[in-house]
């Protein structure tokens, strides 16, 4: 391969870059991003942005950028893929490629009148809005909304987060545990209010619900997923559904082009993690350099979120049967394993509060 385009100039596109030169790539390498920023990491700006401790969070320093040897083209969105090699972008120009990584990532969900964070750019607006707030309304109790409540209460705003399921994170983490996160609201002072749908966000006045009930709140943001950012694929040659579908390795239905991180369905699941993201970039580009799929991800879906000054950490797939291995719900300080329906044995998942010794021990025993 003579040249390589990288679409997505974030985590898993700059990974895959990384791993590109590290397996002995030489080639032309071009890097599209529609943000004008170098890559700069996410979890931050949920967490110590919000709160005003750190400023944009590099993924590499110059130097390393500097070795790449790259041709960045920010500020600049790839508006379709033409053929198995070309793709078009916003300025007007074409890149042609041997090799594509698709690195997109996911769009957040909105709500008209709230806020959204996926960006630098979000983060910003949402830390100013925060700066003359008192009353901060979050829909969605998911890890990022549940993130940004604690970052609001930690500024002291009167805090009210809603859910539309009976109890946060339960496809994540199932009833019982999503509970448990659920609770750390509670406990620091945040209002949470579940099941219920929001109907409407009025500008500065706050969130009208679907059961009448209204929300006071100057400042709405919505934390409510993301859809895989794929409609510059539309029409083209690249197979897409819930994201780009590709194999276990990241390989998509066309050998030279593979996809990474949140925008990649891989063998029917797409993740949405960090740590998932950095390794289908290793595992990704092994695979389109040799041409085929010679390696699959093993990473298990590794997630973790901190809130309330407690760091909640997910492996595996939630089951129904789920048990405490150490600690306690009560304390906020637990592991607990979800064991297989057919082999009780067989540990599948592992959520931990503030124990991250005991989930990295019983980690490696994940079937
Ligand atoms: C606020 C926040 C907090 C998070 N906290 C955690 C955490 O604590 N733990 C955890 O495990 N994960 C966390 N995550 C998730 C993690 O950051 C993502 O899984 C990771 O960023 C995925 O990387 P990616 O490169 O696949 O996608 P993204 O980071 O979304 O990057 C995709 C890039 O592609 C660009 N792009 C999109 N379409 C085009 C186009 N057509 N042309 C050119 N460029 C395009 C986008 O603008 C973006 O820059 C968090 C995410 C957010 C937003």
């Amino acid at each position: 391969m003579r040249t390589i385009a990288i679409i997505g100039a974030s985590l898993a596109g700059l990974r895959s870059a990384q791993a590109l030169r590290r397996q002995g790539f030489d080639g032309r390498l071009v890097i599209v991003g529609d943000e004008v920023h170098l890559p700069y990491d996410r979890p931050p700006l949920s967490k110590d942005f919000l709160l005003g401790k750190v400023e944009a969070v590099p993924l590499a320093d110059q130097d390393d950028l500097d070795a790449l040897n790259a041709e960045w083209r920010l500020g600049n969105c790839a508006t379709a893929l033409l053929s198995h090699g070309e793709v078009a972008l916003s300025d007007g120009t074409t890149v042609e490629a041997d090799g594509i990584v698709i690195a997109t990532g996911g769009i957040p969900r909105t709500i008209p009148n709230a806020h959204v964070l996926r960006t630098l750019d979000d983060a910003v607006k949402l830390r100013e809005a925060f700066a003359t707030a008192q009353h901060v309304g979050v829909i969605g109790a998911g890890f990022i909304g549940a993130e940004i409540a604690s970052s609001a209460r930690s500024l002291g705003k009167d805090v009210t987060v809603i859910e539309a399921l009976p109890t946060p994170l339960t496809r994540v983490l199932g009833v019982e545990m999503g509970a448990a996160c659920g609770q750390l609201h509670g406990d620091h002072g945040s209002t949470l209010i579940t099941a219920v749908n929001v109907d409407s966000v009025n500008v500065d006045s706050g969130i009208n619900l679907a059961d009448g009930r209204h929300v006071n709140a100057d400042v709405v943001v919505a934390g409510i997923g993301v859809r895989p950012a794929t409609d510059w694929l539309a029409g083209g040659p690249v197979k897409v559904d819930n994201g780009v579908v590709c194999d276990a390795g990241g390989v998509t239905n066309l050998k030279n082009i593979v996809a990474v991180g949140d925008v990649a369905n891989c063998a029917g699941h797409r993740a949405e993690h960090w740590t998932s993201a950095t390794e289908q970039a290793q595992v990704a580009t092994r695979n389109l350099l040799a041409g085929e799929t010679v390696a699959t991800h093993t990473n298990g879906g590794y997630v973790w979120s901190d809130q309330y000054g407690v760091r909640i950490q997910f492996i595996g797939r939630a089951t129904n049967d789920v048990r405490i291995e150490d600690g306690s719900i009560e304390d906020r300080r637990f592991v607990a394993t979800y064991r297989d329906s057919s082999n009780e044995e067989d540990i599948v998942g592992i959520v931990a509060m503030s124990n991250a010794r005991l989930f990295t021990r019983l980690r490696r025993n994940l079937k």
